[in-house]
């Protein structure tokens, strides 16, 4: 059996050649991709299969699409591999993270440079002393648009992981020895927010050579509560949305300037 193609289909995300644009938003929540979809023209629903919900329409005339990742960097894994399989390539994702610095409060931006690899996916393609690094043109072009947006925004490090629990009650854990000193070590590193998919994306990225990054809505602070600081609550992520929207347009005039 040929695990990767079945009937013309990608076995898991269900989609095959001609499905898919070259340019695809991932987001993790399935139910966001209809919200993400109605930003492009002529959006059709192509494929609705276990986690993975793929829209495909038109951004300035350029063929786009919108998949859903799941939670977690298994399953991110295989929907970009089978999407590079149909012909992506340029990914951003978009999706929630917790704040960890006391600057990065609930209903701000987050955009990743790098990730930490404290997920256990990434460690099956690259050695761990292999950078989990966003490509500087997904990059700048969620920059542009955050800034255009005039919508506030951190750029630098996130931190991935497997278990949202171990992130929010890490104590009840009976690795909470290793959890709590890991955290405070990334918070003393400036580590801006954490979340789950961005260090397996930008290792698959990397080893398939295409182009990924990630934007965040901040949905709230741990470390602001506990600080006794306001810690406000947000789980409205059209900002966030629109950011990665403006920013695969940006990128896709940016090709087209120099004949991609
Ligand atoms: O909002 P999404 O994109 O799912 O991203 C974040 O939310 C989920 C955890 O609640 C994880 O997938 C994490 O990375
Ligand atoms: O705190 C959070 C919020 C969203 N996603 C995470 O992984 N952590």
């Amino acid at each position: 059996m040929n695990y990767s193609e079945v009937e013309g289909k990608q076995y898991h995300i269900n989609v095959g050649k001609g499905d898919i644009g070259e340019y695809v938003i991932m987001p993790g929540d399935p139910k966001r991709c209809e919200k993400i979809a109605k930003y492009f023209d002529n959006a059709k629903l192509v494929a609705d299969h276990r986690e993975y919900v793929t829209y495909t329409g038109y951004l300035d005339g350029t063929k786009v699409s919108v998949t859903s990742t799941g939670i977690g960097g298994p399953s991110a894994a295989i929907a970009m591999e089978e999407l590079v399989n149909c012909g992506a390539h340029t990914f951003v994702r978009i999706g929630t993270c917790g704040g960890m610095q006391l600057d990065v409060k609930g209903g701000d931006l987050v955009i990743a440079t790098s990730a930490i690899r404290a997920e256990g996916t990434s460690k099956e393609y690259a050695p761990i002393e292999f950078p989990a690094v966003a490509n500087l043109d997904v990059i700048n072009s969620l920059v542009k648009a955050a800034n255009d947006l005039k919508t506030p925004y951190h750029t630098g490090v996130v931190q991935c992981k497997d278990s949202f629990y171990g992130q929010h009650s890490p104590e009840t854990k009976p690795v909470s020895y290793e959890l709590l000193n890991k955290w405070e070590a990334w918070k003393r590193c400036g580590c801006l927010a954490s979340e789950m998919e961005s260090a397996a994306l930008f290792v698959v990225g990397s080893y398939l050579k295409v182009r990924v990054g990630s934007v965040f809505l901040v949905m709230a602070n741990q470390e602001r509560e506990k600080a006794g600081l306001d810690n406000p609550v947000i789980h409205d992520t059209d900002l966030a949305v629109r950011t990665a929207v403006e920013a695969l347009r940006n990128l896709i005039n940016a090709d087209k300037r120099i004949g991609r």
